[in-house]
């Protein structure tokens, strides 16, 4: 075991370093889930009776369904979250009880692991901030040691962080001297801090000059050679070649603070500090953030090897320089140690608006559900804010996975400077991209695991089924702070990626549910299983938001009436899951605004990106599509702030993300207000009212929304683009939609469908003996005439089209293949009226090209030879061969050769036939029914298999096979 630096040396009369109890209202929360479970059972009941019930329509039949399935969700979150609720506890710690225990020398060693992958989304001064907030801990410098994972490869990082260790020769003493809680330097500059003296002057004016500067160098895009002062910062750079790009590198291993050597301005130790980016190359993969830890697990390994590492996003600064301290009260209780793998810290942020309008905070994620797992086996991992025991990357409690080198083993004793060569080579070999190919360990067995978008979640999911325990650690003052996404974009779209990583672990092999519930419990599998599965959140959601409103908008009832005892079911189950989730987040130091910014936000992060979350993890299972990893951006933008500082909600992009949510506020508005007036006209409808009452709560949830749809102008609103769609969609398409359902399923267009005349014209030749094989011209079809399929249908569509418009020009095109160019045709015309071609010109063929194909095209579908090579090829002698559609020929070719023109059987359809009359003309009219009766091409034999005809024209006539540019 790694006992090393770690034993405590206890006396049985040692002061308690922490305790924990457990919150008071457990017996309670217990009651109310037995109660609240019998609701639900009750509930269900009365589903299977709708259901049963053989006098129930299909109609009803169908909604009833859409309510079970969304109940039964939602009776499986219900059952989930119940797991956090069985022993919450709360924990203390005494730090200040330390010192009695165990001296400052013989701490243990700590590894900072800091990850950032983009210089411009993840501002390097914002990195180094966190990094010199870290190295400042209350804590010996000589033990810390501060690892930069650069995944970005930029030498814009390294620069800043070499400009950083100059300052933190001065930064680490000073705050110690100080001894201030903010060691972030941006942090503490921005706060009001006391008096204004000299010294501090002095240090502000070191720390803006550098921040000009590297934020010059990101702007401008290059160090230029004024920044490059002396050898040490040449040899630095020249790493960054020419071929060197962001996903194509050598490994790069700086030590830029070395202990050994590097002294503050008064002489002390300064803490390691050493900058990795590890090798890329396109042909490997790289996992992510995973893979990003496990390469600064082997090379910290290699060059500290301390026994406790802590991890950190590169936007979460030390808001406590005693946070190692309440660590250490953990790790030295003899009782934990076996069996504690990490101690995990919520993530809190700075800069939240007052109301938290996004619910960024994640409240109950974070911290209320935390503190119930932590009753149990413990937290999960959540990512950043987090200690861990090294051990605990190398298999269970008792069962030690030996790495493939024995400088990775947690045991190993670092005897040589980090600066030696042996010591430098061998990280760089462990920071290739290879190395994990030796072992198939990495990632699977040992360190960080792979396979997941939420790889914390992932890794601390696998480390709790092996056996590992951990600790949740909920200081008062928070431990660290972190940066929020201020645009709803920025904040769906990490949602989004999260909701896709737990997809990928509910449906990995290790799934929550089964292998969860058999390694640690069925509690433990339940609750991680509420979050494995949180996306599909996003079905009861979306169908209770538009099911009871379309149905209000059909006079369709699917709610008890107000008047029968079920209703207060119903009743009942809402305000219990409300108010229960209402008390939980006021008691966690929550203000009602903000957990109703909370509940709201629930709703439309299930209409947005659990929606889509699910759809893209469907469609990456049927390898349509990749996922990757969106970093959240971290810069802010003045005016965007501005609104998220006066909680307004922030739209601006137009995103598919937006639409089913903005139709959702619509419909509920329409069916609300439609309701209302129908309570008016007729107050008898008891049966709509809860349906009213769900419409009138969305609503009062939108409010946000139709704020940014119609009353503001200002560049957060929603964009017009987003709210045609959705009005387009919600209003035609939704309302058609429930109108065909409901008549196919009542199996007859009802009178009140017929609106007007065209209707009762067109529905009047639906006559009794009318069958889909057997019917007069609507298109006429008879089982007794062939009907040659698409050719049979084109050609009538030939002889109606010549009745009644006999345009020279004409395109034929599947219905699945849109137009994405509406300057086509005047590309064809480009040839059409080039007097060297017009006479024997037939037609001219686009390429069948195709959305949607998956990166690697792994079906094929694209046919490339034969819809673009091929045909270029034949163009080059007669022309292309026709290929179903997106072509556009001359009419004259359908009637013979360039020079043979077979006359029509009657006048009317030659093609130089000018027409004289109205489409809409009786004459016209009859005569279309006439071309299009399936009897009508008997009369020659022609149509189809001699001269005029959709199956028989390749080398008649020149054709010439047309390739855009912008398909
Ligand atoms: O290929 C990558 C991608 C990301 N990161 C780093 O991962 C961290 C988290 O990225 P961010 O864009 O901030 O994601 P968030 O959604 O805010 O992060 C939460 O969710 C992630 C999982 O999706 C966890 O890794 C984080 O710890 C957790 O805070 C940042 O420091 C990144 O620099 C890498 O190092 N390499
Ligand atoms: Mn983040």
């Amino acid at each position: 075991m790694d006992g090393r630096g770690l034993r405590a040396r206890r006396t049985t009369h040692a002061p308690p370093l922490h305790k924990f109890e457990p919150l008071r209202r457990t017996a309670l929360n217990r009651l109310f889930a037995a109660v609240y479970a019998c609701a639900i059972i009750a509930l269900l009941y009365r589903h299977a009776q709708t259901l049963l019930n053989p006098a129930t329509s299909l109609l009803s039949f169908s909604l009833s369904l859409s309510l079970l399935i969304s109940d039964l969700v939602l009776a499986f979150m219900w059952t989930g979250a119940q797991a956090f609720r069985m022993c919450p506890i709360r924990r203390k710690e005494f730090p200040e009880n330390l010192r009695k225990i165990i001296k400052e020398e013989d701490f243990p060693g700590l590894d900072v692991f800091i990850c950032t992958a983009d210089p411009y989304k993840e501002p390097p001064m914002n990195v180094v901030n966190t990094a010199l907030s870290l190295m400042a801990y209350d804590y010996p410098t000589e033990k810390i040691s501060v690892y930069v994972s650069d995944d970005g490869g930029s030498a814009f990082t390294l620069f800043a962080f070499m400009e950083a260790a100059k300052f933190a020769s001065h930064w680490l003493p000073f705050c110690r001297e100080h001894n201030m809680m903010e060691r972030s330097p941006e942090v503490y500059f921005a706060s009001t801090y006391h008096s204004l003296s000299p010294e501090i002057e002095k240090i502000k004016m070191m720390y803006k000059t550098i921040k000009v500067k590297v934020e010059h160098i990101v702007d401008k895009g290059e160090i230029s050679d004024e920044y490059i002062v002396d050898n040490e910062y040449r040899e630095a750079f020249s790493k960054w070649t020419d071929g060197f790009t962001r996903m194509d590198h050598p490994a790069v291993v700086q030590v830029i603070l070395d202990k050994s050597k590097d002294r503050d301005v008064l002489g002390n130790f300064l803490p390691n500090l050493i900058y990795v980016s590890r090798q890329k190359s396109k042909t490997s993969p790289h996992h992510f953030k995973a893979g990003a830890l496990n390469v600064l697990l082997r090379v910290s390994a290699v060059m500290t090897n301390a026994p406790l590492i802590l991890t950190q996003d590169c936007d979460m600064y030390s808001n406590d320089p005693q946070t190692p301290h309440r660590v250490l009260c953990y790790l030295l209780d003899p009782a934990l140690q076996s069996k504690l793998a990490y101690i995990q810290f919520p993530q809190r942020f700075h800069g939240l608006n007052q109301t938290d309008i996004y619910a960024s905070e994640y409240k109950r994620e974070f911290q209320i559900n935390t503190m119930g797992l932590d009753g149990l086996i413990g937290p999960g991992y959540m990512g950043s804010g987090c200690f861990f025991r090294r051990r605990a990357f190398f298999g269970g409690p008792s069962t030690l996975v030996q790495p493939e080198i024995p400088e990775l083993s947690p045991d190993h004793v670092v005897d040589k400077p980090i600066n030696s060569r042996e010591i430098l080579s061998l990280a760089h070999n462990v920071a290739g991209c290879d190395y994990e190919n030796q072992t198939e360990h990495w990632g699977f067995k040992n360190g960080f695991r792979y396979g997941s978008l939420v790889e914390d979640f992932y890794t601390g999911y696998r480390l709790q089924c092996e056996g590992w325990k951990s600790l949740f650690c909920h200081p008062e003052r928070a431990a660290f702070l972190g940066d929020v996404p201020i645009t709803l974009l920025d904040l769906l779209s990490q949602c989004k990626r999260w909701c896709i990583g737990l997809l990928e672990v509910a449906f990995s092999k290790f799934n929550t549910l089964i292998f969860g519930s058999r390694s640690m419990g069925l509690l433990m599998g339940l609750a991680y299983s509420h979050y494995a599965f949180w996306p599909i959140w996003c079905i009861p959601v979306t169908l209770y938001s538009f099911v009871p409103q379309l149905a209000l908008l059909n006079k369709v009832s699917i709610f008890p009436k107000v008047s029968e005892p079920w209703c207060f079911l119903y009743v009942f189950l809402f305000l219990g899951a409300y108010g229960q989730d209402l008390l939980d987040f006021v008691l966690a130091r929550g203000t009602v605004q903000r957990w109703w910014n909370a509940q709201r936000m629930w709703m439309i992060r299930a209409l947005s990106c659990y929606l889509f979350s699910s759809v893209e993890y469907l469609l990456k299972s049927l390898r349509i599509s990749t996922h990757a990893f969106s970093l959240t951006s971290k810069v802010l933008d003045d005016e965007q702030s501005k609104r998220y500082g006066q909680g307004i909600f922030e739209f601006g992009v137009p995103s598919p993300l937006f639409v089913p949510l903005t139709m959702a506020a619509i419909i509920n508005l329409l069916s609300f207000a439609w309701g209302l007036t129908e309570f008016w006209d007729n107050g008898n409808k008891e049966g709509l009212a809860l349906q009213m009452v769900l419409a009138g709560f969305i609503v009062l949830n939108c409010l946000p929304i139709y704020g940014a749809i119609a009353l503001r102008s200002d560049k957060g609103k929603m964009p017009t683009q987003i709210i045609v769609i959705s009005t387009f969609l919600s209003m035609m398409y939704e309302i058609m939609k429930v109108k065909v359902e409901y008549i196919i399923d009542k199996g007859e267009i009802s009178d009140e469908y017929i609106i007007d005349n065209a209707y009762r014209e067109a529905c009047s030749k639906w006559t009794d003996g009318f069958t889909r094989m057997d019917h007069p011209t609507v298109a006429q079809k008879s089982k007794t005439s062939p009907h040659h399929f698409k050719a049979g249908a084109l050609n009538v569509l030939l002889r109606v089209s010549a009745v009644m418009t006999n345009a020279p020009l004409i395109l034929t095109q599947d219905c699945d293949m849109y137009s994405n160019d509406p300057q086509t045709p005047i590309r064809v015309l480009c040839y059409l009226l080039n007097p060297a071609l017009q006479s024997k010109l037939a037609y001219i063929q686009f390429p069948q090209r195709f959305h949607g194909l998956n990166q690697t095209d792994i079906y094929v579908f694209e046919y490339k030879h034969l819809f673009q090579i091929n045909p270029m090829g034949f163009d080059g002698i007669m022309g292309s061969n026709y290929v179903g559609s997106d072509c556009f020929f001359c009419r004259r070719a359908f009637f013979g050769g360039p020079s043979t023109l077979v006359p029509t059987e009657i006048p009317e359809l030659s093609p130089d036939h000018v027409v004289n009359k109205p489409i809409n003309s009786q004459k016209n009219f009859s005569l279309a029914h006439n071309v299009a009766s399936c009897d009508y091409e008997n009369q020659t034999e022609h149509w189809g298999s001699k001269d005029i005809d959709f199956s028989v024209k390749d080398g008649r006539a020149y054709s010439v096979i047309l390739r855009g540019q912008h398909f």
